[in-house]
């Protein structure tokens, strides 16, 4: 289990993150300059916060009351860097060596050869990191993180030095060799949800400095509770609403004559709420099918490569939906008939009016 409460002024900027991750894979995503970054360094013990305490599977590596700060060589944490930060002097073999120099020769060279072995690095044992394709230097930062037995592993957008053709089998890759050859805890920083979804369990929002949710990647992108998550997510469709009645199951919201039912997730009592959903589970068809079915006008459309988005204006208000190549062309056909917006109320969340600004 990693625990973190801490704070650092670093100039103008107040780092002030909360947060309890008990094992498997964190993302952690946030705007540029929200503190990802500082959050590793905290962690790894790079800087050192002014207050506070962070633990690792119940040891101590910072407590500001305490007194302790145990340095970076002695806390079990693999740091991998944005650029993979290899020794450009050393070749692989002397790079994946470099965390375990303190052994004997014949030891270090076994430990070596084991994981050259298991990043399938064998072949590359002399060769120098700027022989190196991307991938393969990814593989020698990671090798030569693992070597020394981390307890957790940190890796500060693993993929951003990387062509974007091949970021994805890599992603894939990478995945693969954490969970054959790490059990502990891993933290990976990026920009992308669509990253953070396909590789962590759960994902931690940062903003401004500050932790805003930590949940199950799916909780995070369909029950963001604040304006910044929903927005990091990538959800379109954003509206202020007033919360007009309530029951057990349900809510009623609307805005203006937008009147909409909503699965009754939470237990708001504000008046004033944001409502949200994604593009992709709203859906257009030529008929009313529930109570939160409305007509709509199709004013504009952008092609993807797989799925095409309709822009439509619905009781005033504009949304983005998400339909497929074969309903795309059948809709922009027959543009001019009367469509229907429906909007599945268990799709629609809602977040209180306190966490608007963050
Ligand atoms: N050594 C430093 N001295 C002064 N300010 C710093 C230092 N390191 C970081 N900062 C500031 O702290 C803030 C958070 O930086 P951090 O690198 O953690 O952000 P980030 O979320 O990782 O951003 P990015 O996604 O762009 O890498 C930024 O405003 C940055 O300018």
């Amino acid at each position: 289990m990693l625990d973190v409460s801490c704070k650092k002024q670093v100039d103008d900027f107040l780092l002030d993150i909360s947060f309890k991750f008990n094992n498997g894979i964190l993302g952690i995503l946030g705007p540029s300059g929200s503190g990802k970054s500082l959050t590793l360094q905290c962690i790894a013990g790079l800087i050192t916060p002014d207050s506070g305490h962070i633990s690792l599977n119940s040891r101590t590596l910072f407590n500001s009351h305490e007194k302790i700060n145990i340095p970076t060589r002695l806390r079990k944490i693999g740091y991998m860097f944005q650029n993979y930060a290899l020794f450009p002097h050393l070749n692989v073999a002397e790079n994946i060596a470099f965390g375990i120099r303190h052994l004997k020769k014949n030891q270090r060279q076994v430990l070596v050869n084991n994981m050259l072995n298991k990043m399938k690095l064998s072949n590359y044992a002399n060769y120098y990191p700027s022989q190196l394709s991307g991938g393969q230097q990814q593989r020698v930062a990671l090798a030569r993180t693992l070597i020394t037995e981390p307890e957790i592993l940190l890796l500060d957008e693993p993929f951003s030095a990387l062509d974007s053709h091949i970021k994805h089998l890599l992603e894939q890759e990478l995945l693969e060799i954490i969970k054959n050859n790490f059990s502990g805890i891993v933290l990976f920083v990026t920009h992308n949800i669509e990253e953070a979804y396909r590789l962590a369990d759960q994902i931690l929002i940062l903003s401004d400095g500050k932790t805003i949710q930590l949940a199950d990647k799916k909780e995070v992108i369909y029950h963001p509770t604040s304006l910044v998550t929903a927005r990091l997510t990538g959800c379109k469709n954003i509206l202020d609403v007033n919360l007009i009645d309530s029951d057990s199951e349900k809510y009623v919201i609307s805005s203006g004559s937008l009147k909409l039912e909503v699965k009754n997730y939470n237990n708001f009592s504000s008046p004033r709420l944001i409502a949200g959903i994604h593009p992709h589970n709203l859906s257009i068809s030529s008929e009313k099918t529930t109570n939160n079915s409305y007509t709509c006008e199709i004013i504009d459309s952008m092609e993807g490569a797989f799925t095409d988005t309709l822009i439509v204006k619905c009781e005033g208000h504009i949304f983005h939906v998400n339909v497929m190549k074969n309903q795309y062309d059948k809709i922009m056909k027959k543009k001019g008939q009367t469509y229907y917006l429906h909007f599945p109320m268990d799709k629609i969340f809602l977040i209180s009016e306190s966490n608007f600004r963050t």
